[in-house]
């Protein structure tokens, strides 16, 4: 079996990353090098990027788009006729539809790529691309037989609502499909729920909700019940709405439907404010739920404004990514300190936590500082009595750093400095999420819908849809889920913050506190930035 992979791995200060420098082919057989031990590999929970897996032959015509140039890698997606080949296709109906009467090029060629690497070194590999987004001249459906149905899964997200809104009414307006199930309350829904008949008019106003229409569950996926059902019910496109972990099941279930050779399309939108979802540029409902923190963040300003020593605390979600305290933290210009839980903090000592905040209270009189959730855990953990619990998809539950942080205030200035602080926790949390999303995030959800409905209407399946480099491309879901988006602190964004707060960095006590620990607790705080897979 042949395979192209590449990768690299490098260390950065605080944490392991991995990423891609060249494209190299080699045989199953070839030994990784000592450095690539698949021991080492499998510590780091991580999957070598398999970019071109060429075990059939439909499918490797289809990824040597331009074989000419070595550099130039398609990472194709899944498709029907990779193990139906005798799959009949038919003219797409769209050619018809009054909505696309006057657009020049309708149909998107499968020669479109989208380059998941913009920036190029003169000399450099031009790296990964992806089928561009977007109708396809032939379907492999016809819109009467068509029977999709619509899951939710994981965390509420602003948008859920408006991707299952236009998911209806792409199939129904765009294909003329009238066969539209949702399945309620998730993965598990499949085998213990009845489903409930979506139709352009049942889905007309949920836009304006916040949540989503068919409720949602954390575990329960069961491929086997789940392609099971999908079987028994006469189902052949399943459009999946969820985070990283809904990927992963979604994947499984592409997986089973394949070693079964139904025709049954696997279509994955990838859903989480925490942006921790790999490869795309950034995940629907992410802005809404920034804007929203600006509210909470703009309270506790005001409240520590209007006192003496106002020291005031927001919390926000992000269990292994800090990108929402991020972007909040440089939206808002209140806040004085953002912690990630990325980059390890400290409080005591020499550009520590304790005095910056004395400072900034000796300036200005009052500080604001946003934790994300998932900031500080190893050190919570310490002080705190904790029991090493799980959600029902196997989430590690996070201790509760906003408290801890408060206590930690308070004993410090009122106890050792003698400081009296006026200290106010705000904890948003399910705020920022619960609401409808905003109006850039509703045309977002309408293009990753539509574009999903184009894909699985094409014969597409197993794939993921998202915006890479701000163009929608067609991913395979497997690419999505092998790695977790989070802030690298080695590049540029995490700088802009820093240089905008003025705060501590905490990174060269940090890289002197890592030389002192033992490499049990470096991988306990690593393990928490890279989710096992
Ligand atoms: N590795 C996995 N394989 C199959 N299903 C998974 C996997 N991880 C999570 N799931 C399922 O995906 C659903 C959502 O996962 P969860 O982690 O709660 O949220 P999210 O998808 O938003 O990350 C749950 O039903 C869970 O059982
Ligand atoms: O309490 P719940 O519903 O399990 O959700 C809490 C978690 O959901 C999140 O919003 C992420 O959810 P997903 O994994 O579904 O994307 C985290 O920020 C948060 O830790
Ligand atoms: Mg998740």
């Amino acid at each position: 079996m042949d395979l192209s992979i590449s990768y690299s791995l490098s260390k950065s200060p605080s944490s392991l990353s991995l990423s891609r420098i060249t494209h190299t082919s080699f045989s199953s057989r070839t030994s990784l090098t000592p450095f690539f031990s698949s021991k080492f590999i499998n510590k780091l929970s991580y999957r070598p990027l398999v970019l071109v897996k060429k075990h059939q032959a439909r499918a490797q015509s289809r990824n040597e788009i331009d074989s000419q140039d070595d550099a130039f890698i398609v990472d194709n997606v899944p498709h029907l006729t990779d193990f139906l080949p005798d799959l009949q296709s038919y003219p797409n109906p769209l050619k018809k539809s009054p909505a696309y009467a006057i657009v020049k090029k309708t149909f998107v060629s499968p020669e479109d790529v989208v380059a998941q690497k913009i920036v190029l070194q003169k000399g450099s590999s031009r790296g990964v691309h992806f089928p561009r987004a977007g109708p396809r001249e032939k379907v492999y459906f016809k819109s009467e037989e068509v029977r999709a149905c619509i899951v939710t899964c994981g965390g509420l997200c602003p948008g859920i609502n408006t991707v299952i809104r236009e998911i209806v009414c792409g199939l129904n307006f765009m294909y003329g499909v009238d066969d539209i199930l949702g399945i309620e309350g998730g993965y598990k829904g499949f085998y213990s729920k009845n489903t409930k008949k979506l139709t352009p008019k049942s889905v007309d106003d949920i836009h304006k909700r916040g949540g989503t229409l068919l409720q949602t569950s954390r575990g329960g996926s069961d491929t086997i019940k789940i392609v099971d059902n999908i079987q028994d019910r006469g189902i052949n496109q399943v459009y999946i709405i969820g985070g990283d972990g809904t990927q992963r099941g979604a994947n499984a279930i592409y997986k089973e439907v394949e070693k079964r050779g139904l025709q049954v399309a696997v279509a994955g939108i990838p859903k989480t404010i925490d942006n921790d979802i790999a490869v795309i540029d950034k995940s629907f409902g992410f802005d809404t739920a920034v804007e929203e923190a600006q509210r909470a963040i703009n309270a506790a300003h005001v409240e520590v404004e209007s006192v003496e020593n106002g020291v005031g605390i927001v919390k926000l979600m992000g269990r292994y990514s800090g990108f929402i305290a991020l972007y909040a933290t440089l939206a808002s210009r209140d806040v004085d300190c953002c912690l990630i839980p990325e980059s390890p903090f400290y409080l005591e000592g020499q550009g520590g936590l304790f005095e910056f905040v004395e400072q900034r209270l000796k300036e200005n009189s009052h500080v604001v500082i946003v934790v994300a959730e998932g900031a500080g855990q190893e050190f919570v953990a310490q002080t705190m009595q904790s029991i090493d619990e799980k959600d029902a998809s196997g989430n590690r539950l996070l201790l509760d750093v906003g408290q801890w942080l408060t206590q930690k205030f308070k004993d410090h200035f009122t106890k050792v400095r003698k400081m009296t602080i006026n200290l106010k926790y705000i904890d948003p949390t399910y705020m920022i999420r619960a609401v409808p999303s905003n109006a850039s995030d509703n045309i977002y959800c309408t293009l990753l819908a539509q574009s999903a409905v184009h894909g699985a209407m094409a014969g597409y399946t197993g794939f993921t849809v998202g915006p890479v480099n701000s163009r929608h491309a067609y991913i395979p879901i497997s690419r999505v889920t092998e790695t977790q988006n989070v802030v690298k602190l080695t590049d540029r964004s995490w700088a802009r913050l820093l240089a905008s707060t003025n705060q501590p960095s905490f990174v060269q006590h940090n890289d002197v506190e890592r030389e002192k620990l033992d490499q049990d607790t470096i991988d306990a705080i690593d393990s928490m930035r890279i989710t096992s897979i």
